[in-house]
């Protein structure tokens, strides 16, 4: 296989490895990964995250484990086993079903090898239209509030509704950021906080429950999020807080975009209610553990509710900034999400 380097997952001279964000910002961590045991844990852990990504690693350990020569029948149950470690971001699904469909050619290791290659590949180039398209959505000193991290770290790419920031800094070089820190597990306070020193994008870190009255004071003048799945009908799953995000968008009559690769559409899935949505150990919630330190805030036998993601309903988003455009509403309503998956 070629070699292929992105932020936080390399194929280089034959090994595979992903930086570790569970770690970062503060540890600059790889990990080597060549069996299909550590890539599930990485992935389950969230030291690999973001939808492309997850679907991009575990395709690269795949394509490895062929070139290493591992038996059809082991292929076939490392692509099920990975495809089960996270149960909402499509990408893994459709990723782990390409490579799926290579294991039938004749020469299938050849097919795995070019089919890995050609995803994350393709995954930069989504980025970059999606970045583009969504760009030009974006006023010259516009305060933009995200959620979660959808850059670079997320993807192969410049990533999703923070490639569209990168864009519009590159373009304007006046954007402000509003960071939600994005609770339980942060990925805005430490990945995106992160990502904007490293871009040189001036950004203000928030607690999640800050974003209303700051809506209120009229200190933001656009909102954009990324997507782990979306349904034909345009409703759409990303990390939990993101509905918050647009339910307060509506009231204070906020531009709300939802941006994303073809590649996170699943219109085999009809509406937002049929998605399934990943609940995660209550211990995230109650304190923190790991690489966050040892703190336990709630009693300990606390009740958690703690879904990994949350469901905005399409009535909500202003626009869905995908790579082969920005639609609208009501172009959503009349089945385009569904036409450019046919
Ligand atoms: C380009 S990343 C888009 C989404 O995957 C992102 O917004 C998100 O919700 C990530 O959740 P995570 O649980 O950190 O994998």
């Amino acid at each position: 296989m070629q070699n292929l380097i992105a932020s936080s997952v390399k194929y280089e001279n034959g090994s595979l490895s992903v930086l570790d964000q569970y770690l970062l910002p503060h540890q600059q961590v790889w990990h080597q990964c060549h069996d299909v045991e550590t890539m599930k844990e990485l992935i389950i852990s969230l030291k690999v995250r973001g939808a492309p990504l997850i679907g991009l690693s575990a395709s690269l350990l795949v394509a490895y484990l062929a070139e290493q020569g591992v038996v059809k029948g082991e292929l076939e149950k490392a692509i099920n086993e990975l495809e089960a470690t996270r149960p909402t971001a499509v990408n893994l699904m459709h990723c782990m079903t390409a490579l799926r469909k290579a294991l039938t050619q004749s020469d299938y290791v050849a097919g795995i090898v070019t089919t890995a290659e050609r995803l994350f590949i393709e995954d930069i180039e989504l980025c970059e239209r999606m970045a583009s398209r969504g760009a030009e959505l974006i006023n010259s000193g516009d305060n933009i509030l995200t959620h979660c991290n959808t850059g670079a770290l997320a993807t192969a790419g410049i990533g999703t509704a923070l490639g569209v920031i990168y864009k519009a800094q590159q373009k304007y070089g006046n954007v402000h950021v509003w960071v939600n820190e994005t609770r339980p597990l942060l990925q805005g306070g430490r990945l995106t906080a992160f990502e904007l020193e490293r871009w040189k994008i001036p950004y203000t870190l928030i607690c999640d429950n800050m974003a209303a009255s700051l809506m209120a004071a009229g200190k933001v003048d656009k909102i954009v999020v990324g997507a782990d799945r979306i349904a034909a009908n345009g409703d759409f799953a990303n990390k939990v807080g993101t509905y918050n995000l647009a339910v307060l968008a509506y009231f204070h009559n906020i531009p709300f975009y939802v941006v994303a690769p073809i590649t996170t559409l699943d219109t085999n899935t009809a509406c937002g209610d049929d998605i399934e949505i990943e609940q995660r150990n209550p211990q995230e919630v109650r304190g923190v553990s790991g690489s966050f330190g040892e703190a336990l805030w709630a009693p300990t036998n606390a009740n958690v509710y703690n879904p990994a993601f949350d469901i905005t309903p399409a009535k909500l988003v202003t626009g869905w900034v995908l790579d082969t455009g920005v639609y609208n509403q009501q172009q959503v309503l009349m089945g385009k999400l569904k036409e450019l998956t046919q």
